[in-house]
């Protein structure tokens, strides 16, 4: 069960979040929606460590924990909005890149990458860069790469922004997938069919206040 008590965040004199509790628990899938700039993809980063809370704390199974290490251990993943992938190294190596700086054999990196892009259909662009991709291709990558590590809990930053309807539909049940598997899984988006399509819970974001 990942938990939020008391996040606040404040931008200059904007407060962005204020005091948010948030709970997910194991097993679920979360949709966080709210109108553009009320600072979704700021708790999301926060949730993943990557932007520090003014206040708050963030548990991971009962106890208090820096989320930041969460994602080094691999324990948390995050699928980013632009994708960020890797565009000097093709698919596989985007998707190998991580386990083998933490540890992994080339062989058994190699062997999960086959295993993820054979689930994700992209067993045909193992070899391409990321140029080369189309969106929908670069997004599997994106998710590929985070499932690489093996995480408990996945983030995602407007997962389906980039794609048309039908590969919207493919995000959508490629989550539902993920969630029969057990992942924990926290989604980001403006959205509100794919929230619902994918969600146990949908969290609205309260609109910020001025300091
Ligand atoms: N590093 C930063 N420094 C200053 N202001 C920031 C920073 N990051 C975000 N903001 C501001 O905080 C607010 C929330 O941004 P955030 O990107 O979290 O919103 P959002 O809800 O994800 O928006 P969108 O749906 O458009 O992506 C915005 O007004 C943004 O300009």
């Amino acid at each position: 069960m990942l938990e939020l008590s008391g996040i606040s965040k404040q931008f200059g004199s904007r407060n962005i979040l204020n005091g948010l509790n948030l709970t997910v628990p194991d097993g679920q899938t979360l949709a966080i929606v709210g109108p553009s700039g009320v600072g979704k993809t700021t708790l999301l980063r926060i949730i993943a460590g990557l932007e520090s809370a003014d206040a708050g704390t963030i548990a991971w199974d009962g106890q208090a924990t820096i989320p930041e290490q969460l994602r080094e251990q691999g324990i948390l993943g995050v699928v980013f909005q632009g994708f960020e992938l890797f565009p000097q190294y093709t698919v596989r190596r985007n998707i190998t890149l991580a386990p083998t700086l933490t540890g992994a054999t080339k062989a058994a990196a190699d062997a999960r990458a086959n295993t993820l892009m054979e689930q994700l259909e992209l067993t045909d662009q193992a070899d391409a860069y990321p140029y080369t991709l189309s969106g929908g291709q670069k997004q599997r990558v994106a998710i590929a790469r985070a499932l690489a590590l093996d995480p408990q809990v996945l983030l995602y930053d407007e997962p389906t922004s980039a794609l048309d309807p039908a590969l919207r539909d493919n995000v959508a049940a490629l989550v539902n997938q993920l969630k029969q598997g057990g992942m924990t899984q926290v989604v980001v988006t403006h959205d509100m069919d794919f929230a619902r399509s994918v969600a146990d819970n949908v969290f609205t974001m309260p609109t910020g206040t001025e300091a």
